[in-house]
């Protein structure tokens, strides 16, 4: 038997894209899914993702980590997942659409997706550093000089500390560019490494910006490109939040699947 994807990539953050519209994957096989993605000896990518019908909404995404394990939410994911349903015909320019973290509408304009995330409903102070979630949870900590940080060690230090060991945090170092733009990178929890781009990091780190005075929209660099964050503020947390930027098909394939005995 053989396994159709596509690949996607979102500022670098990459997917393995499969239309399981029929419910022919095998959800629950974490090794297939780790195996997968594994850059070494299989395609290679940060997460899978499953495009799947749902009787209320357009479609559902259902997104794994890398290590197998079902996710939460994932924002430059679900922003390929929607340029995936244009090219399968399932939705035209405008998504209404399920993930881990709820509902979720957005319109493809061109290059860029429009993603509307979650509200934010209030930011965590932690001494001199912040804790949100946007549908995942997010630790961002400014810095001076974010190139010249060593984001895996740091990451790992927050990630495996005695708060966030048991079950994880994506974390994320931040660099305040201008008056309305920032420099993210992001320590992916899942992945346990850090990813070129990460979209509900992104996200967290233009809100913490916003309640620092930052004005609504927001322009992210990462590692693999660039981002657009736009925001209402909404007491202690935020509403109309959008995270806006592009989303590519990379290549599409088959890999075989052995039949398990
Ligand atoms: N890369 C994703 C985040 C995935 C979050 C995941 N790594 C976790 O919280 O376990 C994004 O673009 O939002």
């Amino acid at each position: 038997m053989a396994l159709s994807f596509y690949k996607y990539q979102g500022t670098g953050n990459d997917f393995v894209m499969i239309d399981n519209r029929k419910l022919t994957f095998p959800a629950d096989d974490e090794q297939l899914i780790r195996n997968l993605c594994n850059r070494r000896t299989g395609i290679g990518a940060d997460g899978l993702i499953l495009l799947q019908n749902h009787d209320d909404y357009d479609f559902e995404m259902v997104y794994f980590n890398a290590d197998g394990r079902l996710g939460s939410m994932c924002g430059n994911g679900a922003r390929c997942t929607v340029r995936f349903a244009k090219q399968l015909g399932v939705i035209e320019d405008v998504a209404y659409f399920l993930a881990a973290d709820g509902e979720h509408q957005a319109t493809i304009e061109r290059e860029e997706i429009q993603l509307k995330m979650a509200d934010v409903v209030g930011v965590e102070r932690i001494e001199d550093d912040f804790y949100l979630n946007t549908g995942s949870p997010h630790y961002v900590r400014f810095v001076e000089n974010v190139d010249n940080l060593d984001v895996y060690a740091e990451g790992r230090l927050v990630r495996y500390s005695p708060r966030f060991n048991a079950v994880g945090t994506n974390v994320n170092f931040v660099q305040r560019l201008s008056d309305n733009s920032i420099y993210v990178r992001t320590y992916e929890r899942g992945v346990e490494d850090e990813t070129l781009s990460c979209g509900t990091g992104v996200t967290a780190c233009a809100l913490v910006a916003g309640l620092t005075g930052m004005q609504s929209p927001v322009s992210v660099k990462t590692p693999g490109g660039n981002l657009k964050v736009a925001f209402e503020q909404d007491g202690m947390g935020f509403r109309y939040i959008y995270l806006i930027g592009p989303a590519k098909l990379v290549f599409t394939g088959t890999v075989p699947l052995l039949e398990k005995v």
